[in-house]
């Protein structure tokens, strides 16, 4: 069979001929990507686009089959553009190695392309292009795997929902005080060990930073001893920091670091009784002990027979003499680790991290594919959970559950790809009313299921939006030539920001007569002309540069022609919640992946648009409530903010 028939025959001849000259974007060229890549070239597309910002590890050899072991280092676009070129002789591979986030791919950029395929592995910049395709008006087929789950989702501006208009779920967080003072599962040991001890050790000086959280903590009503013990720390982990960045080849900083985290730190906690009324308190490490095998942690009394008759204590903890642990070593990463073996770990890790803090590294933060920075927190979260007497995890399960790893399948990978491909002929064919979201599950007897595409959420602050485009010098446009420029007649009160960033509003214009340069306005950005009513639609307006042939003597901005129309907005109703019930505390979660964060008691007020409780339909009256102490939370829409009073 020729290459293309399948093709040929979904799309017919005449459509199957024009996919030579059908511009793709494939963002991104990792697992999905590489087959991804791999499927288009010899679909038949041939005019293609690769863009991925990263090089090729050793770790991506399993599954992203364009790699080869030479090419460890290179740019992912540039060897997967090579190596694909070769399946067809008639397709271009344009490899762009680059952060698709970066400003030259802007508005207009997009808008080059017939359809965009994303082989993403994070919410920021799937969200990112996704936006970018609801302002361009382009095609987008949006992907994902989880281990032997994936999905493809089609994704058509006005027709489909987009990525936005559902609520994705933000990673899980962990209160400020379990990490730093009560851990009882491995994880919380984990995350301690990867974003705090870590980065307090060898990331950026955050003293300031430092003191405000616990300031913040006080003013929460955190025990104030704990959160002096908590200052007393930050003061001795500057001890630590000098020691670590002066030359020395010894153990000594290593030491320090060990002896200040694991054992004075946890004489400071175990001071406080009243923590250890309720729960079993940790127990100090010896560094010394640990080395010449003196330190015993926590024997329990079941003694083994050994073979020279002797009794001697089992399961002391230290990990080092049950036979199972023993029979577990196999694989180096596999192996679980005894005492002894984490603090060496530990002592080693430290000093390959401070030898690169000294060859001029001036900040390490955790990688899970850089070897320093997993060893140092798998010893350290290891040697924590002894002290708290929680199990240890082998260096391969830190470095999955540190670095939030699924496992990824390359057979889910493929099946993917191959849906992506039917998917982007489906939308090159407008055969919208017949396309569906594909997902693989896992079910034996039906691996693969399908949902029809939900129109647009009404109320999704992405895709509910007027987009336009004004090309300019921003150097020489001002906020306001803009502003008005794309209003016209309108003579409505709008309100304009920069994405969270207010800029002007109908009583402070302040900001009309400075440059868009001035602003931090410049290309691939956007401004929001944002109805003050909240009758009308938000525009969105992409900045791009003009074209080369832009005359000298005009003004140095392109207005869209014709000016854009905003439609109506769907008005949503907002949720009532009874105003005294401070025991249903509202608790929100960080979006940060590791942040650790204290979940705040916090009031909720009445969100009625209707005159019993704050207003919260027109920027300017939200503003008016923050001034007043009050916090909006903003929810995916606008239905679901949430307003949380500050004590
Ligand atoms: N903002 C971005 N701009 C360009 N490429 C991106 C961006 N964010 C992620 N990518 C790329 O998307 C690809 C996703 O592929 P994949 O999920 O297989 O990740 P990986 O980094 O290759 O593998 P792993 O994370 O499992 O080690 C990566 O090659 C990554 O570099
Ligand atoms: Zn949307």
């Amino acid at each position: 069979m020729a290459r293309g028939t399948h093709a040929a025959a979904i799309l017919g001849p005449e459509l199957y001929s024009r996919l030579s000259n059908t511009r793709v974007l494939l963002v991104g060229a990792g697992g999905i990507g590489c087959e991804l890549l791999k499927n288009v070239v010899m679909t038949g597309f041939g005019d293609i686009t690769l863009l991925d910002l990263d090089t090729i590890d050793l770790s991506n050899l399993n599954r992203q089959f364009l790699f080869r072991k030479k090419d460890v280092k290179q740019s992912k676009a540039m060897v997967a553009a090579n190596t694909a070129s070769a399946f067809n002789p008639h397709v271009r591979i344009d490899p762009i190695h680059a952060n698709i986030k970066d400003p030259q791919f802007d508005v207009s950029w997009f808008r080059t392309f017939d359809i965009v395929l994303n082989a993403l592995d994070n919410l920021d910049a799937r969200r990112h292009v996704n936006k970018m395709c609801m302002a361009a008006n382009v095609p987008l087929v949006e992907s994902g795997t989880a281990g032997y789950l994936g999905q493809v989702q089609p994704i058509l501006k006005d027709r489909t929902e987009c990525f936005d208009c559902v609520t994705k779920q933000t990673p899980k967080t962990f209160p400020v005080c379990t990490i730093r003072s009560t851990p009882s599962q491995p994880i919380h040991c984990i995350v301690w060990a990867k974003s705090y001890l870590l980065s307090q050790l060898f990331g950026e000086d955050e003293d300031a930073s430092g003191e405000v959280e616990l300031n913040d903590a006080l003013h929460q009503g955190e025990n104030a001893q704990e959160i002096a013990t908590l200052r007393k720390e930050a003061q001795a982990f500057k001890r630590v920091r000098t020691a670590l960045r002066s030359p020395s080849n010894d153990e000594e900083a290593a030491k320090l670091a060990f002896e200040k985290v694991f054992h004075s730190d946890v004489l400071n906690l175990l001071s406080m009784s009243d923590m250890w009324k309720t729960r079993a308190p940790p127990v100090p490490l010896s560094f010394e002990g640990i080395k010449d095998g003196t330190f015993i942690l926590r024997e329990k009394p079941t003694n083994k027979v050994t073979p020279n008759g002797t009794a001697t204590p089992v399961n002391n903890q230290n990990g080092h003499d049950t036979p199972a642990s023993a029979a577990a070593v196999g694989l180096k990463d596999q192996k679980t680790l005894t005492l002894e073996e984490n603090l060496e770990l530990f002592i080693a890790s430290t000093r390959r991290l401070a030898a690169r803090l000294q060859a001029g590294e001036e900040t390490i933060s955790f990688d899970k594919d850089d070897d320093d920075t997993l060893d140092f927190v798998t010893a350290a979260s290891n040697l924590r959970s002894a002290a708290y007497n929680i199990d240890g995890k082998t260096r391969w399960e830190v470095k999955e559950m540190a670095g939030n790893i699924i496992p990824a399948i390359a057979t889910t990978n493929a099946i993917v790809s191959g849906l992506i491909v039917l998917q982007a002929l489906q939308l090159l064919r407008k055969a919208h009313g017949t396309m569906k979201t594909v997902m693989i599950q896992y079910k034996r007897t039906n691996p693969l299921s399908s949902a029809t595409l939900p129109p647009p959420n009404p109320s999704c602050a992405v895709c509910r939006d007027t987009f336009t485009e004004v090309l300019c010098d921003p150097s020489r446009t001002t906020l306001g030539d803009v502003v008005q420029g794309i209003l016209g007649e309108d003579e409505r009160e709008v309100s304009v920001y920069e994405e969270k960033r207010i800029l002007a509003d109908p009583d402070w214009d302040d900001n009309l007569e400075r440059t868009l340069e001035d602003l931090n306005v410049t290309r691939g950005k956007f401004l929001n002309i944002v109805d003050e009513d909240g009758e009308l639609e938000t525009i969105s307006i992409g900045i791009g540069v003009l074209p080369p042939n832009h005359p000298e003597d005009s003004p140095p901005f392109v207005l869209p022609h014709p000016l854009p129309q905003p439609q109506k907005k769907v008005k949503m109703k907002l949720p009532m919640t009874p105003l005294s019930s401070p025991t249903k505390a509202t608790k929100r979660r960080a979006p940060d992946d590791d942040s650790i964060m204290e979940e705040q008691p916090a009031k909720r007020l009445k969100t009625s648009p209707n005159g019993d409780g704050p207003d919260l339909s027109t920027p300017r009256s939200k503003r008016q409530l923050e001034e007043d102490g009050l916090i909006i939370l903003d929810g995916p829409e606008d239905g679901d903010a949430e307003i949380i009073l500050v004590d």
